[in-house]
């Protein structure tokens, strides 16, 4: 990449993560006038970002940098903008970016902040972005880590990784989202960046089960850890790296959502395990849990791929209502007993 520095930034969604976003955007650029804009799907998000520099809705009293601005009109947000930046829903990325597809500026690079796997394709959200924009890999970017929005939008450290086939196209996004709160690596393993973000979702779901169940530290530490083997094994399979998975995107992303109350599978498993029904849990939920619509499609990919998840098989079997909460625990610990290595047989 020629271009020293990112002058205009784009951020297609105004939720948790995008807001947060593009207030770390705003924050590293600020000393370089970098113009930051975001879209927002309600008018009346917009205007309350750029009148009260805040975002109630999803961030309460966190106050927003003035250089950042918002609006409704895709349009005047992605007019200009060298790096795109996308944080929707997963499942509504597709349809999404049908719809914007003409107001991307050709020669922009497009980041994904989303981890979920499309349902239907078992598609990566990169793979989504290349077959809709008829896009070049080596311009297409993913960043995932240990990145809870609110810790983030209060300026507590964080770190996280910027994933993309270009290592020259990663450090300059890197660059672009440097704030003194938020350290970003990079690498080039996009498959196996994205897939830890992907699948420490599901493996949260289980954990938040585990917790709704009263159940202690050594159960959850032994769900997380097996979790990382059988997202290890997946990405394995898919062509990313192990060192990856054991970095922040695997373990780091699995350690903070796996452990938090503001995480939203986190949250989805307890209220499960408190006896409520999905539906009710989605009902509940005011943001998106990516977990609870991904984990099929990663049972899906990893039955195609001949990849043992039995965790993710037991979450998919709770969230299909084939087994209760309670079976969960006793399904994985009834199972043969083997060697513990990652790609134990
Ligand atoms: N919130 C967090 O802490 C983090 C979230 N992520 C990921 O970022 C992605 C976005 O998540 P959040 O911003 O947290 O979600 P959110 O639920 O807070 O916000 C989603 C945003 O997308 C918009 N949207 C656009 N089209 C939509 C449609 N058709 N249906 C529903 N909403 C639509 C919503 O209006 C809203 O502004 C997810 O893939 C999530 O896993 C990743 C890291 C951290
Ligand atoms: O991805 C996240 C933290 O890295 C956010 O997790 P939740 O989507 O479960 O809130």
């Amino acid at each position: 990449m020629n271009i020293p520095h990112a002058t205009a930034i784009a951020v297609l969604g105004a939720g948790s993560w995008g807001t947060t976003f593009a207030k770390v955007a705003a924050d590293a650029g600020a000393s370089r006038g970098t113009d930051v804009r975001v879209w927002a799907r309600r008018a009346d998000a917009a205007e309350e970002i750029n009148t009260k520099h805040r975002n109630t809705r999803y961030l309460g009293d966190i106050a927003l940098p003035a250089n950042l601005r918002a609006s409704d009109d895709a349009a005047a947000v992605l007019a200009g903008a060298q790096l795109v930046v996308l944080a929707v829903p997963a499942q509504t990325l597709r349809a999404q970016l049908r719809e914007f597809k003409d107001l991307v500026p050709k020669d922009a690079v497009i980041l994904s902040l989303m981890k979920g796997l499309e349902v239907g394709t078992d598609a990566r959200m990169s793979q989504v972005i290349a077959e809709e924009l008829d896009w070049p890999e080596e311009r297409i970017a993913v960043l995932s880590g240990p990145n809870l929005a609110m810790e983030i939008a209060r300026e507590e450290p964080t770190a996280s990784v910027v994933a993309c086939s270009d290592l020259a196209t990663a450090g300059w996004i890197a660059s672009a989202c440097t704030a003194p709160y938020f350290r970003p690596y990079t690498n080039t393993d996009v498959v196996g960046t994205e897939i830890g973000g992907i699948v420490k979702n599901v493996i949260a779901l289980a954990v938040g089960i585990c917790e709704g169940k009263q159940m202690g530290d050594n159960t959850k530490a032994s769900v997380m850890t097996r979790g990382l083997a059988e997202t290890t094994r997946l990405a394995v399979a898919l062509g990313g790296k192990t060192e990856t998975l054991f970095g922040l995107s695997g373990m780091g992303d699995l350690i903070a959502t796996c452990s938090s109350s503001l995480s939203r599978n986190h949250t989805a498993g307890r209220l499960l395990a408190q006896g409520l029904s999905l539906d009710e849990v989605t009902a509940t939920m005011q943001q998106t849990a990516e977990g609870i619509k991904s984990a099929q499609a990663v049972l899906d990919r990893a039955t195609q791929l001949g990849v043992s998840m039995p965790i993710t098989e037991n979450v998919v079997a709770v969230l299909h209502g084939a087994i209760s909460v309670d079976e969960l625990g006793p399904r994985l610990l009834a199972r043969e007993l083997k060697a513990e290595g990652v790609h134990a047989p």
